[in-house]
């Protein structure tokens, strides 16, 4: 990480500015233009802030999320690695701790009709991105959740210093890799042509990738979860996969949202897990046919591919893996952390 950092725009000076549609106003162009850059998968350029490589469209939002965000103490913050499982753990948290309004088997719970994104927006990429204009979050009710693909050390420090609760998902590198490369030639449009797997490969492991490098964004997170195990809770898609009673259990112990041994007994837990599994999600008529409210309107069938552990060797041919290996041993070493 560069030891000082280029003085930065202010958000509202941001919000002031008259800007023509697409383009960035004067301040924060010039902020950017003092940025190390480096090529993107989607757009051309991924700019390098505070350590980690983030999209011009969202520096807007990322800064102002940093100056204006105030959380409240019961607030619940759900972060990662883009492609780690987002979608997944918006919805089991969401319907976690909103089931006594809404029973994960009732009829209208809102799980069937909103893709998870638009029930726990992101701060950085949706609502502190709209430009001038700063949300108004009084109004929604607690607790609230929302979401980031920040690096610890760009979240607001007011997320830092409040009680709110932090939960971290982390996916192995390699179907991460796999499912942001699937992600970005989605959003790839038809003169661009498909990014080749080779050159994905190599800008990931290079830490080019949105909010990478991949390995420092989880373990930034994962020490942050050793130092304030009360504060940031780390979870791991694989072992969420594997079992996932234990997990949600664990991850509402966290929240403060318990099940009694009585919801246990009826199913409560088990209903989450169905509502909110691969299976039901990807075959809802929101999520096969919707679009996002937020970031333009994207489909929300992008997010819903595999879910599967493991479809990377599909992909990655032995040295490909070998590399992740070597990278992932010599990041994690001495962390605790071994995958
Ligand atoms: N319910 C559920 N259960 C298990 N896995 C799921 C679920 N929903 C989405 N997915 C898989 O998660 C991958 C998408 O990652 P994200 O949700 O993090 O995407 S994003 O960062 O919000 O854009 C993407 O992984 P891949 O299938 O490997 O591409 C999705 O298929």
């Amino acid at each position: 990480m560069p030891e000082t950092q280029p003085s930065r725009p202010s958000p509202c000076s941001i919000q002031e500015e008259k800007e023509p549609e697409n383009e960035l106003p004067q301040d924060l162009g010039e902020f950017l233009s003092s940025l190390p850059k480096d090529k993107d998968w989607v757009l051309p350029h991924l700019y390098q802030y505070q350590g980690f490589w983030h999209s011009p469209k969202y520096f807007r939002g990322l800064l102002a999320c940093q100056q204006h965000f105030q959380p409240l103490d019961t607030d619940i913050i759900l972060i990662t690695n883009p492609k780690s499982g987002t979608t997944w753990l918006k919805a089991l948290v969401y319907a976690c701790v909103n089931r006594v309004i809404y029973p994960p088997n009732s009829e209208n719970h809102p799980l069937l009709t909103n893709v998870p994104h638009d029930l726990v927006p992101f701060l950085e990429l949706e609502l502190y991105n709209e430009l001038n204009h700063l949300p108004d979050l009084s109004s929604i009710a607690s607790p609230r959740i929302f979401s980031t693909h920040l690096p610890y050390v760009s979240l607001p420090n007011s997320v830092k210093d409040s009680q709110c609760k932090v939960v971290y998902l982390c996916r192995n590198p390699k179907d991460t890799f796999v499912s942001l490369w699937h992600f970005c030639n989605k959003l790839r449009n038809e003169n661009q042509g498909t990014l080749l797997l080779e050159e994905a490969f190599d800008l990931f492991c290079r830490g080019v990738c949105i909010n990478g490098p991949y390995w420092d964004h989880v373990l930034s997170y994962w020490k942050a979860s050793l130092e304030l195990p009360r504060k940031v809770c780390f979870v791991k898609y694989e072992e969420l996969q594997e079992n996932p009673f234990v997990h949600v259990k664990r991850l509402a112990d966290f929240l403060g949202y318990s099940f009694t041994l009585e919801e246990e007994k009826i199913g409560v837990v088990d209903e989450i897990l169905k509502l909110c599994s691969f299976e039901n999600l990807s075959n809802l008529e929101v999520n096969r046919t919707g679009i996002l409210s937020h970031r333009g309107g994207g489909e929300n069938q992008a997010f819903f591919r595999q879910g599967k552990v493991g479809d990377w060797v599909k992909y990655l041919t032995p040295e490909m893996s070998d590399r992740f290996d070597q990278i992932t041993r010599q990041k994690f070493e001495g962390s605790g952390l071994d995958s």
